[in-house]
């Protein structure tokens, strides 16, 4: 039976960092394990091919239908693979609101407050404008600004100062609200995934093993203690063991799902499975938040903007060919190329709504095509009040979980919703970006509320940001410490985006990979 000193299940945003920080000083064994393959391809590195990711780095998750959506059901992609969720976003570079995380310690969990996560974003990150006070410039995630924006989001962001709404150059810095180009996770024209910052530069390490293609079916835990893990992969089922303890890094979705496989979680829920109860922890699966968003889209006549036509056509048949030779050129689009930040709500302790402009006309994710051109713009609820939950959805590891983010069931995530889409509509019809003459794609009387949330109700869904399912707390109900340790069993940490007590306002990659550094500190000082 193979031995390591720690495991780590699920090579994504979390997992990359908590593993690459234990296994790269050499002193102790590391085994990374990951369900999809190493994601080293041209569809996946190439920013502009987000839409045709391979199928098999996304789980492609669908939700029950959802009551505050009129029954449709959501969608929900997730990454599989080595860089997990990051190796299929959009590379916003976004650590969210300082007072986020000075809430999360006002909530209990000591020791992550603003103050004490910015040294762990600044190690983290090797942001091309140098370091600075919020910056860091030696870490392994490379963070770049954009050199070949669409002029149309460049008059996104002065059609909002057009509105007296400040343009911000730095959304992480002293500052969050505001309206700019977005920073993102690439380096010299590449996707930047966590596996390309923390894992690829130690593959070959003798102490540092990653098996890709093995899915985790649950943890092995004897009297009390997590002791290894059993897995699934082209060799079969085996136990894998780890002598100081296994990381839990599967995901928002992943990591409740493989807890309540092991018999953690609530226990009338396991039991209907057929799951032997070791910990009864009702906050497993429970508390997801998720950023509810809806997509106004316009169409317009200039070809500026990504959209099929001949003209289009031929443009991304030379854009492609340009990225293969120099790795420049718009074929380095992370399409939610600008956006921003603003407060719709006066009681709001920070900004209430985020904004991505987008320069194509989105329908349906980017999964239906849409004839002709034009542009779009999402705005999201940043601190949702709705509470949604992942169950089993069947005692097989391999089946999907149920994901239940319950959208829009909380009045008040309505009301903010409506107002940033009608801030999105007042932008757009400012100059510059209302020279285009852009034409709503859905035109209803925005001021009849009614009207406006048949319309949000009929068409919003996730900006992609699932956290909160094995929450992070002082009290005794939560899943783990704010040191990431279990607080049901011995030997088992939570490092990914599941521990967020509160979802953060803004994108949540950067914060999850915050989070897998900060777990391999733990991790070191606990064995
Ligand atoms: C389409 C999309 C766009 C996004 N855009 C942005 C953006 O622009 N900026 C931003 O900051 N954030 C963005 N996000 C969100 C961000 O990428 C995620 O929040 C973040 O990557 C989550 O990290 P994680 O460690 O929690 O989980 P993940 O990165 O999802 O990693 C979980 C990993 O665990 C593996 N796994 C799961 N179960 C098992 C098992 N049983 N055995 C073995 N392995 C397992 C999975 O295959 C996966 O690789 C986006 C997300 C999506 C899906």
């Amino acid at each position: 039976m193979q031995e390591f000193d720690i495991i780590v299940i699920g090579g994504g945003s979390g997992g990359s960092a908590a593993a690459g920080r234990l296994a790269e000083d050499g002193k102790r064994t590391v085994c990374l394990l990951e369900t999809g393959g190493s994601n080293d391809t041209v569809r996946v590195k190439t920013p502009g091919f987000m839409p045709f990711i391979p199928r098999g780095s996304n789980y492609r998750f669908e939700t029950v239908p959802q009551a505050g959506l009129k029954g449709r059901t959501g969608y929900q992609p997730r990454g599989r693979g080595l860089g997990g969720s990051s190796a299929i976003n959009a590379m916003v570079y976004i650590r969210g609101n300082q007072w986020d995380y000075d809430n999360w310690a006002e909530l209990g969990c000591t020791g992550w407050s603003y103050e004490d996560v910015l040294p762990y974003f600044r190690r983290s990150e090797d942001n091309e404008r140098g370091a600075n006070d919020f910056h860091g410039g030696k870490g392994p995630l490379h963070v770049s600004d954009q050199r070949w924006p669409n002029p149309g989001s460049r008059a996104f962001v002065e059609s909002a100062a057009a509105l007296q709404l400040p343009v911000n150059d730095d959304f992480n810095g002293a500052k969050q609200s505001g309206f700019g180009l977005y920073q993102v996770t690439q380096y010299k024209g590449e996707r930047w995934s966590a596996a390309r910052a923390y894992v690829e530069p130690l593959r070959g390490k003798p102490n540092f093993s990653i098996r890709t293609g093995t899915l985790v079916e649950k943890l092995v835990i004897e009297d009390g203690r997590v002791t290894g893990v059993q897995v699934m992969s082209g060799r079969g089922r085996e136990t894998l063991r780890a002598r100081g303890g296994v990381i839990v890094s599967a995901g928002a979705f992943g990591s409740p799902q493989v807890l309540m496989l092991s018999g953690i979680g609530p226990a009338a829920h396991l039991k209907e499975h057929g799951i032997e109860v070791v910990a009864d922890v009702p906050a497993v699966g429970s508390d997801l938040q998720d950023h509810p968003d809806y997509v106004s889209s316009w169409e317009t006549a200039s070809t500026d903007f990504f959209g099929s036509s001949l003209a289009g056509t031929w443009r991304m048949v030379r854009a492609i060919a340009e990225h293969r030779r120099r790795r420049t050129g718009i074929m380095t689009t992370p399409f939610a190329e600008a956006g921003g930040f603003w407060t719709v709500m006066p009681d709001s302790p920070a900004p209430d709504v985020q904004w991505h402009f987008v320069p194509a006309m989105l329908e349906n994710h980017g999964r239906e095509k849409v004839k002709g051109h034009g542009f779009s713009l999402h705005a999201c609820v940043l601190r949702p009040e709705s509470r949604g939950t992942v169950r089993l959805g069947s005692a097989l590891p391999s089946d999907a979980p149920v994901i239940d983010p319950n959208f829009l069931d909380d009045d008040r995530d309505m009301a903010v919703l409506r107002a940033g889409v009608r801030l999105s509509h007042r932008i757009v019809e400012s100059p510059p970006l209302s020279d285009y003459a852009p034409k709503d794609r859905y035109p209803i009387d925005l001021n009849d509320d009614d009207a406006l949330d048949d319309l949000i109700r009929s068409r919003a869904d996730t900006v992609y940001h699932p956290v909160g399912t094995c929450r992070m707390g002082g009290d005794a109900d939560s899943v783990v410490d704010p040191t990431l340790k279990a607080r049901s069993v011995d030997g088992l940490w939570v490092a990914d985006a599941s521990i967020m007590p509160r979802l953060v306002s803004g994108n949540t990659n950067a914060p999850s990979i915050m989070i897998g550094e900060r777990c391999a500190d733990f991790v070191k000082a606990a064995l």
